[in-house]
């Protein structure tokens, strides 16, 4: 199924200052780039799509997804799908259990080891389910990351300074995977970044907050 999202006139402010004004369509498989200086709301907008503001901030407007306003739905229920740079495997859980926790709930304990596979051979890590995820490389644990993100079904995909920490050349690969995954699912991403370059790849619109 394809998703159409829409920052549908959202103005988010603190203290009487208004920190964001956004009204932008993202179609489906298409990346908005948001950039702008430190401290200029980048990760604020992300905050309020997954609604997590902090209550010092107040926020006007809607964020529809086909249509309907995610922020209607509780925090759990949105399907939003969010990579951070930082984003650690858990350390004490083997690589299959880790993408284990990222399936729904829903999948039968008897599907789950082979929905597991099938899942490690879309990221080129057949046979890596017993591993730690020390024992991997950093684009490795970003696929396996970025997999575990998937399995959720996501029906938004947001990117957090997702590729800062991976060097030039695994942040191509994991730029491509990422965006060619979301073109595939038909996904649309808000990708928050500091980088030209992560935009330029993206080739969707940019939008530049202000301080
Ligand atoms: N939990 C919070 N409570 C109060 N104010 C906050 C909170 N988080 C951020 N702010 C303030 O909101 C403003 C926007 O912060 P935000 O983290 O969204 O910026 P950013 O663009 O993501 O910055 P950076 O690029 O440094 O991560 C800043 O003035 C910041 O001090």
């Amino acid at each position: 199924m394809s998703h159409e999202l829409h920052l549908d006139n959202i103005r988010i402010s603190k203290d009487g200052h208004e920190l964001i004004a956004i009204d932008q369509m993202v179609a489906a498989g298409e990346v908005l780039s948001v950039m702008g200086p430190s401290g200029a709301g980048k990760s604020t907008l992300l905050n309020y799509i997954i609604g997590t503001l902090p209550s010092d901030f107040t926020a006007t407007g809607a964020v529809l997804l086909n249509g309907a306003d995610l922020c209607a739905l509780p925090s759990n229920q949105r399907q939003v799908g969010i990579l951070f740079q930082d984003d650690l495997l858990f350390p004490h859980m083997s690589v299959g259990q880790n993408l284990a926790f990222g399936l729904s709930a829903d999948v039968r304990r008897a599907d789950r080891p082979a929905r597991i596979d099938q899942a490690l051979t879309e990221i080129g890590l057949e046979g890596f389910a017993d591993r730690d995820p020390e024992t991997l490389s950093g684009g490795q644990k970003a696929r396996v990351a970025l997999m575990r993100m998937l399995l959720s079904e996501p029906r938004v995909l947001l990117l957090d300074e997702a590729f800062s920490r991976l060097d030039t050349e695994r942040r191509d690969q994991i730029r491509t995977l990422v965006f060619d995954t979301a073109r595939a699912r038909q996904l649309p991403v808000i990708m928050v970044t500091h980088d030209q370059a992560d935009a330029d790849a993206a080739g969707g619109p940019v939008f530049y907050l202000t301080d």
